[in-house]
């Protein structure tokens, strides 16, 4: 219920009569200047890193920030629900974990303590093949909290089989494809430094725990852990697929799938005909294709093109309550969190997730709340405006 998200506040004020505050900042905006500098140089130029220079994590937040709310008064908001129907289940609130790989460069409790927080809070927890944690050592972490799996659909058919076994028998219910990373983009920072986790054998642990991954090695992993390496690299991505190879994964797959990384409506379009139940309107927060549309720009014509087929999620820049109510009313049915949540990881393990995940949906009930809105239910474009800058 709203109200829940709410109590957050009071919860932070009546602590301040026993003289605490926050441990981290409440405009999570400020997360990423503290991590820079708390934490060190190699991991933090990964996470806030993007393609080329920047521009497209600039345009994704220009995006966002250019639509403005027109609040409406005397609307009776006093009960309020924040969730929302996606993809056949009912989330508590319209925000889901997204999936960010090698987070054990963060903070060593990595993807357990990203997953337990999201248990904690009740939001979906997407774990990312490329994660530095097994998939099923995170499945035990969150007991029957919900879960998803994100694909890194590579170049070996019995790799990616093996991942979609596991991931169903580990518990994950719903399929994210991420088809916006077949290869790294040109990332300077990382570049500057000559930096990529995976080389240090982070963020390969689905892979080299993996028995089919395992059985194309000419040695154990642990006898020759840069073989594996290269293998790993050779094959987390496959540039050469095309959209009738979709037909396998919805073969070996009985639960939802969602196409992440969707920026064109005929591409939408073409993921409705193929039978997926979802897509990502996402450009993975600007770290793939430098100068490419601002997310939230693409957002109004996918949701035109296939909004009464598929459910459309969408992420890439946001940060506060009123990012999320901005993207609902343009159509999106819940929004993926992605490098707030990894600062608050980085900064105080578990602790910083659930910080950032209250923080978040506490501003986004007020925002509803004080723009006249009891769920999500009622916003739609005409919520918004584009003012002048
Ligand atoms: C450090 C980092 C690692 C990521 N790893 C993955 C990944 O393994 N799989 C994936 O689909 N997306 C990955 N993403 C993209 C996120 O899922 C999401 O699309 C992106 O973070 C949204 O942009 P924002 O964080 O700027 O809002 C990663 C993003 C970051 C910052
Ligand atoms: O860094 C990323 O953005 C990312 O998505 C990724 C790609 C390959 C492996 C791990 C993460």
């Amino acid at each position: 219920m709203g109200a829940r998200w709410a109590d957050f506040q009071y919860e932070i004020y009546l602590n301040g009569m026993n003289g605490t505050v926050p441990r981290l900042p409440t405009d999570l905006t400020r997360l990423e200047e503290l991590a820079e500098h708390r934490l060190g140089p190699g991991p933090v130029g990964y996470v806030a890193g993007s393609a080329g220079n920047g521009s497209t994590e600039r345009a994704n937040r220009a995006a966002l920030e250019r639509r403005r709310i027109v609040p409406r008064m005397l609307r009776d908001v006093e009960e309020r629900d924040l969730s929302v129907r996606v993809l056949g289940r009912t989330l508590p609130a319209p925000l889901a974990l997204a999936p960010v790989g090698v987070l054990s460069i963060m903070h060593p409790d990595a993807e357990c303590g990203a997953a337990r927080a999201a248990a904690a809070q009740g939001v979906p927890f997407i774990l990312s093949s490329a994660s530095s944690t097994p998939m099923e050592t995170v499945a035990e972490a969150m007991g029957d909290a919900e879960r998803w799996f994100q694909l890194y659909w590579g170049s070996d058919r019995e790799v990616t089989r093996s991942f979609l076994g596991r991931a169903r028998a580990a518990g994950f219910s719903v399929l994210v494809v991420t088809l916006d990373t077949p290869l790294l983009s040109w990332r300077p920072r990382d570049l500057d430094r000559a930096y990529l986790p995976f080389l240090h054998g982070v963020g390969t642990a689905n892979y080299f725990t993996d028995p089919a991954f395992r059985a194309g090695l000419d040695k154990p992993v642990e006898e020759d852990p840069n073989a594996a390496v290269l293998r790993f690299l050779g094959l987390f991505g496959d540039a050469a697929h095309t959209w009738p190879d979709l037909a396998f994964l919805r073969e070996h797959w009985e639960g939802p799938i969602v196409l992440k990384g969707i920026l064109h409506p005929d591409d939408a379009r073409a993921a409705a005909d193929a039978g997926m139940d979802g897509v990502v309107v996402s450009n993975h927060g600007g770290r793939q294709v430098a100068g490419s549309v601002a997310a939230a720009d693409a957002l109004p014509g996918v949701v035109g093109a296939v909004g009464d087929r598929l459910d459309v999620l969408f992420d890439s820049g946001i940060r506060t309550g009123d990012d999320i109510a901005k993207a609902l009313a343009l159509g999106a049915r819940a929004v993926l969190l992605g490098r707030p949540y990894a600062y608050g990881l980085g900064l105080d393990g578990q602790a910083g997730v659930e910080h950032v995940v209250r923080s978040v949906l506490a501003e986004l009930d007020l925002t509803l709340a004080l723009s006249g809105h009891a769920s999500p239910a009622t916003l739609d474009p005409s919520v918004l405006t584009e003012g002048s800058d």
